[in-house]
């Protein structure tokens, strides 16, 4: 059989679908943007079938351009955006509604109620999640109590009801498989990561039919195959993960310890605590890195909201940059005398914080302050997040979280300025691997070893490459300094009191 395996990476702003030979190199691609919706201040939506044509439209742009027919293709891989909810019709597979995105603050005031009533501990026990409205849980509810005639349909068995990759799948495989993966199921709210099994009680709690969910299954298992009128033959769909977990995979972080951390819209840092759910005492969320063969191997998620999107304010918003790559070159400029920091909280701020409702600011300006040092301020504020992250896994971690190399990826880690920054903040070392594109890669790993077309985690781990390490440059004096300004400036961004 042959080697090649198709990835489809389901993410916010876009969709890339890319093809791998057998020694896993990218050998086509297909990337689509698709619409972003904003019917209310807070509120972000997706149209699933903007989504859907997009996937179908990628996966034939990137067999094309590797000159391939399905046929080829050994295996599918699907990885997503993770949290994001949609619920159709069984019948017709059309959604009652759009996708109501991660990022969608509408179900705050539910959250409140529920912590109101001394609820999180319960779901935090259970889930390894907070009660946030950026998880899937409390978006069911709202679908299922705000639009017309749906939870008469769903108790009536009409409706199906799930993350990206089930809706995905089920529309691929011609409506006929309901299934998700164990890390997807992992950010729903609904899912006990211990027992792994949609859970009851939490079920009952936000109103949610167990009938409308998916069969959770391994990361790498059967997920069905797709229609054959769609591509021009079958294709068995073996591997799924949410984005930020097939990074972790496409990192190769595999052993307990190692540490990874992607820099596009928003910045997530994932660390493989391995067998270990360890419970975090410091706002972190423990969640499922991956299953295979029945093994959970588990890990601790710092999630940032505003990385990759503070660049882009700076592009759109400010206009001071011509395009994301002038920011670093603007930075460079930056008068070393002045300390500004920007606390990038335009959605609220997230781990560790968790402030829904801080608002960004911007600290040190003087008569002296230009674009320069808002592009330095900016960037900065990913490295200065980072390391919150990574204090905060140490500290819940203390043990195994003492690996001082990180893995990144991501649009942003194009940026050698940031890179640097990022080490001297972090005062460890920052390793960018040849191939960016890793969540694709984690996906086709996860389809091609199910296939035995590529090789298994050993192998796959040492082909990992590195193409540049950053190393930290910056005196101990300057650091300490740096990170004194940086708290303060958290410290009077948040609405309510740091607690640690
Ligand atoms: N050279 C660069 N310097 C700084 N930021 C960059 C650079 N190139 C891209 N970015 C930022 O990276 C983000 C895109 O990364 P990507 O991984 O494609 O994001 P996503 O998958 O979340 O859409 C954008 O927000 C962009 O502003
Ligand atoms: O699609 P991305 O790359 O912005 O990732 C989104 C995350 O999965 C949200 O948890």
């Amino acid at each position: 059989m042959s080697g090649f395996v198709l990835s489809i990476d389901q993410g916010t702003t876009s969709t890339r679908a890319i093809v791998f030979d057998g020694k896993m190199r990218a050998v086509g691609t297909g990337q689509q943007e698709f619409p972003q919706h904003y019917p209310a201040s807070g509120w972000v939506e997706h149209d699933p079938e903007d989504i859907w044509t997009s996937v179908v439209a990628t996966v034939k742009a990137a067999l094309g351009d590797a000159g391939l027919e399905a046929k080829d293709i050994a295996a599918i891989g699907i990885t997503n955006q993770r949290e994001t909810v949609v619920m159709w019709d069984r019948e017709t597979g059309r959604a009652v509604h759009n996708a109501i995105v991660w990022q969608d603050r509408r179900t705050a005031a539910l959250c409140e109620k529920l912590k109101g009533e001394g609820l999180e501990e319960t779901f935090t026990e259970k889930t390894g999640l907070l009660l946030d409205p950026y998880f899937s849980g409390t978006k069911f509810s709202w679908l299922l109590d705000n639009v017309e005639g749906v939870r008469e349909r769903a108790e009536q068995g009409q409706l199906l009801a799930g993350t990206i990759d089930s809706f995905l799948i089920w529309r691929l495989t011609g409506g006929r498989t309901h299934v998700t993966d164990a890390t997807n199921a992992s950010r729903t709210l609904l899912f006990n990561i211990e027992k792994n099994a949609w859970d009851e009680e939490l079920l009952s709690i936000l109103g949610v039919p167990r009938a409308l969910l998916a069969e959770v299954k391994d990361t790498a298992d059967d997920f069905g195959v797709t229609e054959k009128a769609l591509f021009g033959a079958e294709i068995p769909i073996l591997g799924v993960a949410g984005d930020q977990q097939a990074a972790t995979i496409g990192q190769a972080c595999f052993a307990p310890g190692m540490l990874k951390s992607t820099y596009g819209t928003g910045c997530f840092a994932v660390l493989n605590t391995g067998e270990t759910l360890v419970r975090s005492k410091n706002r972190l969320l423990s969640t499922i890195a991956y299953r295979l063969d029945g093994k959970t191997t588990y890990a601790l998620e710092g999630s940032i909201f505003v990385a990759g999107a503070a660049v882009q304010w700076l592009r759109d918003g400010l206009q001071i940059i011509g395009k994301a790559a002038d920011s670093g070159v603007l930075a460079e400029k930056a008068d070393a005398a002045q300390d500004v920091y920007l606390v990038p909280a335009f959605v609220g701020l997230g781990a560790p914080y968790w402030d829904a409702g801080a608002r960004g600011a911007i600290f040190g300006l003087t008569r002296n302050t230009g674009p320069a040092e808002f592009a330095r301020a900016t960037l900065e504020s990913v490295a200065f997040q980072t390391r919150d992250l990574l204090e905060a896994m140490r500290r819940d971690w203390p043990d195994g979280a003492e690996t001082k190399v990180l893995r990144v990826d991501g649009g942003m880690v194009a940026s050698d300025w940031t890179m640097q920054c990022l080490a001297d903040i972090l005062d460890a070392p920052v390793d960018r691997p040849t191939v960016l594109e890793t969540t694709a890669l984690g996906a086709a790993w996860l389809a091609g070893s199910r296939a035995c077309v590529w090789p298994g985690a050993d192998e796959f781990a040492q082909s990992w490459a590195l193409e540049r390490q950053f190393t930290p440059r910056m005196g101990e004096e300057e650091r300490a300094r740096r990170l004194k300004g940086w708290r303060d400036a958290v410290r009077r961004t948040l609405t309510s009191a740091v607690t640690d």
